[in-house]
């Protein structure tokens, strides 16, 4: 049993907001932050968990209900880990679009071999703003990056991102298929275990 009826969701993300609201099913009836505050955190730590435990503080702090927070991106080994936890502000804020531009473009020339990349998700769950003991899960799932983007389905770099065990890109995964595999998969499932709703 979930220890708490409702959650707050700490994402300003419409594509995790599904995502992670596809995996916790009726677990718990899930709020957004979006009926709290449009305005989000200046994201300051210089990890994904510092960043995930300081939007769940936020979040539990807006809304006075335990708090579920994402941080989570992508780590290119050929960029020694970039754009990691700037991957949303990678392209200055301009959006997913020129974010994977940017990406495609620093990897110009760049052999398959030397493209390794690991998606990162670190999941903090806060029961109230000063929880001393927040729960932290984490996730990679690792891939390569592509040389164009390829598939619709998913958000942000998505397009960028082969999966090798599924012979195609995270985007031309189902969302179904996606949310068995993915880095935010992998950390929801060990996060369902702490709770015991697994
Ligand atoms: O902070 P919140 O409000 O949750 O929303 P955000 O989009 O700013 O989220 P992050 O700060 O955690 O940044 C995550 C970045 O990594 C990318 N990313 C994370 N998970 C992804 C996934 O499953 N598929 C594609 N891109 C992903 C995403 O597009 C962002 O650029
Ligand atoms: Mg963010």
């Amino acid at each position: 049993m979930m220890p708490f009826k409702e959650l707050v969701l700490a994402s300003h993300n419409a594509g995790k907001l599904k995502e992670l609201q596809a995996m916790l099913g009726d677990s718990v009836r899930v709020r957004s932050i979006a009926e709290f505050s449009t305005i989000e955190p200046e994201e300051t730590g210089l990890s994904f968990i510092e960043n995930a435990i300081l939007k769940a503080r936020n979040a539990a702090r807006l809304s006075g209900l335990p708090a579920l927070a994402d941080d989570s991106g992508l780590a290119v080994d050929a960029l020694g880990g970039a754009p990691g936890i700037y991957s949303a502000r990678y392209a200055d804020g301009q959006g997913d679009a020129a974010n994977n531009a940017k990406l495609l473009h620093v990897l110009q020339g760049v052999p398959d071999a030397e493209r390794d990349a690991q998606f990162v998700c670190a999941l903090a769950l806060v029961r109230h703003a000063d929880d001393p003991l927040p729960i932290i899960c984490e996730g990679l799932w690792h891939g390569r990056i592509l040389h164009a983007p390829r598939g619709e389905h998913g958000f942000g770099y998505d397009p960028l991102f082969w999966v090798p065990e599924c012979d195609c890109s995270s985007a031309e995964l189902p969302a179904a298929e996606k949310n068995q595999l993915s880095h935010r998969a992998r950390a929801m499932s060990l996060l369902k275990q702490r709770l015991g709703i697994a």
